[in-house]
């Protein structure tokens, strides 16, 4: 099984000080629906931003694909984004002025690869998927502003599925949903990313989510507490 996701000896601080993160090793490999639990404050999303190459480590390498992403310059980072990582961000970042089926459109406006990727229009595949997941003709030509935070949180979700990406970065998209909704939404995010042999990182402080997911990983496992780490502790 090859590796989606590898990471030697990263470690990251926002201040000079204090890393908030110091991993020795960890490895996602391609296919895997990955639960990422974490705190609080304990770097959940400080590491998605690392993984996405929005930001880059003051040391290690982040290999996603076979690629250390880490030796790429940030322009380079972006357009990797862009073909290969769909990202569903904790306030879903729709443009609230579009309508739900312009936004997910932009998934792949921006990457000609995750538009060869499509085995129909992008005007069609949008559609499919936002029908999928729940949303009517009508919902769909709304402008994402005045949608529901459910249904905003599903736009979002096909702007990160549509094209087929390799890696599917979820944080914490289900904060503001009740249980019966968020099970059914995580139903579908696996089952859509499954079809397309997507591999999942979805980030979360919440356990009872485990099930879903075949595989998980507790960050402070993986990431020793900063405490820890500026006082030179080791990892895992
Ligand atoms: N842009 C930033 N600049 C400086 N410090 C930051 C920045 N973003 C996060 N931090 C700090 O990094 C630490 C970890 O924050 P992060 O958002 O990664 O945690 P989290 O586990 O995702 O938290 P939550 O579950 O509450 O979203 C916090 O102490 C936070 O203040």
């Amino acid at each position: 099984m090859s590796a989606a996701i590898e990471l030697d000896k990263v470690r990251f601080s926002w201040s000079s000080q204090v890393p908030i993160i110091d991993i020795d090793h960890w490895r996602v490999d391609c296919g895997d629906t990955l639960l990422l639990r974490g705190a609080s404050g304990s770097g959940k999303s400080t590491l998605l931003s690392l993984l996405a190459g929005i930001n880059k480590p003051q040391r290690g390498e982040i290999c996603l694909l076979g690629s250390d992403i880490t030796r790429l310059s940030a322009r380079q980072r972006d357009k990797f984004r862009a073909d290969h990582i769909g990202y569903i961000f904790q306030q879903f970042n729709l443009l609230p002025y579009l309508s739900a089926h312009e936004n997910v459109l932009l998934g792949v406006h921006f990457s000609a690869l995750r538009r060869q990727r499509l085995t129909q229009s992008a005007t069609q595949t949008a559609t499919d998927y936002l029908s999928r997941l729940g949303l009517s003709k009508q919902q769909q030509q709304q402008p994402a502003a005045v949608l529901s935070v459910g249904q905003q949180q599903r736009v979002a979700a096909a702007r990160a599925l549509i094209g087929a990406p390799e890696i599917l970065i979820a944080d914490e998209p289900t904060s503001a949903l009740d249980t019966e909704h968020r099970d059914v939404f995580i139903k579908l995010l696996l089952e859509l990313s499954q079809a397309n042999n997507t591999t999942v990182v979805f980030v979360t402080h919440d356990a009872t989510l485990a099930g879903h997911f075949n595989t998980h990983t507790e960050l402070s496992q993986l990431n020793p507490l900063p405490q820890t780490a500026s006082a030179g502790g080791s990892n895992v």
